[in-house]
């Protein structure tokens, strides 16, 4: 098994080496009769947090299907701890931006976490007292019985999140979790989010337009181009972002290393460069 070097940013101590959980190795994805990703690889270790940054319609979202075995590359193959990619898994659990969508509303807040239990055939008896220990895990204990139309907007998608940790999944793809609501409860979740993926060891992929949601999450930032070429391929960049944890809005905000970071990057979101 394959592993990269990574600076230990929560100890300061030695390089570690990560054990890679997903490769994408020259994964190239046409759609509609048009090249949406140019042969990509990138390897990506156990509890990384990846971001996923680029222009509209450059297949950030494909990227996440073709992880998570929805979408079938014509080029490549995406492995899963060194295994081929061959459909949809329960490792592998899908946060999306569209959380009333995603979401039962007949189904109280819990009965909504239990569907991934009743999905993964845990037994019925087992269901409720898991289901509880998630929803505390994300500050809904006291919710349980509500319906998601009786939630704000922040707490619905606490909901989700947590009906995906409650699938115990070994990676989670977050398609623009936080991309409907409002700046506070999305500064918010972006810091329960790092605790909860600090406390779980998850590996995560993260979509976001928001380049400073993508470098305050990351772990290491991957910029895609639109419209690739074989001179200017689908991966425009991949950064690592070396900024202490835990991290807090206003100083990681305001570090040096993350204003760097900002400049650098901005190009990457259509802004001319790319
Ligand atoms: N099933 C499909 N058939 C044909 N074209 C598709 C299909 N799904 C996506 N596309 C096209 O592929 C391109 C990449 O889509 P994708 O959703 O991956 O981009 P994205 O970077 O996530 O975009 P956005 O930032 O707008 O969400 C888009 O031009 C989209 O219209």
């Amino acid at each position: 098994m394959s592993a990269l070097p990574v600076i230990d940013i929560h100890t300061g101590a030695a390089p570690v080496l990560r054990e890679t959980v997903l490769e994408f190795d020259q994964v190239a994805v046409q759609l509609g009769g048009r090249q949406i990703l140019s042969p990509t690889s990138l390897k990506i270790g156990r509890g990384e947090f990846i971001t996923i940054i680029g222009p509209s319609g450059c297949g950030k979202t494909t990227l996440l299907r073709a992880a998570a075995g929805f979408v079938r590359p014509e080029g490549g193959a995406v492995l899963r701890q060194g295994r081929l990619v061959g459909g949809p898994s329960r490792e592998v659990a899908f946060v999306f931006q569209d959380y009333a969508h995603a979401l039962l509303p007949w189904r109280t807040v819990q009965g909504n976490v239990e569907l991934a239990l009743e999905a993964a055939q845990v037994p019925a008896t087992e269901r409720a007292p898991r289901a509880q220990q998630v929803l505390q895990t994300v500050g809904l204990a006291a919710h349980a019985a509500k319906f998601p139309a009786q939630l704000s907007g922040g707490m619905q998608q606490r909901v989700q999140i947590a009906r995906c940790l409650a699938q115990q999944p070994e990676l989670m793809m977050m398609d623009e979790p936080f991309g409907a609501l409002d700046a506070m409860t999305r500064e918010g979740l972006q810091d329960e989010l790092a605790r909860l993926v600090r406390e779980t060891g998850l590996t995560v992929l993260f979509v976001t337009h928001d380049l400073e949601e993508a470098i305050y999450l990351a772990d290491r930032v991957v910029a895609l181009r639109a419209n690739p070429t074989a001179e200017r391929p689908s991966l425009a960049r991949v950064i690592d972002v070396n900024l202490p944890r835990p991290r807090e809005q206003l100083a990681t905000k305001e570090h040096p290393e993350f204003l760097r970071l900002r400049r650098e990057l901005y190009g990457y979101l259509g802004h001319g460069h790319g």
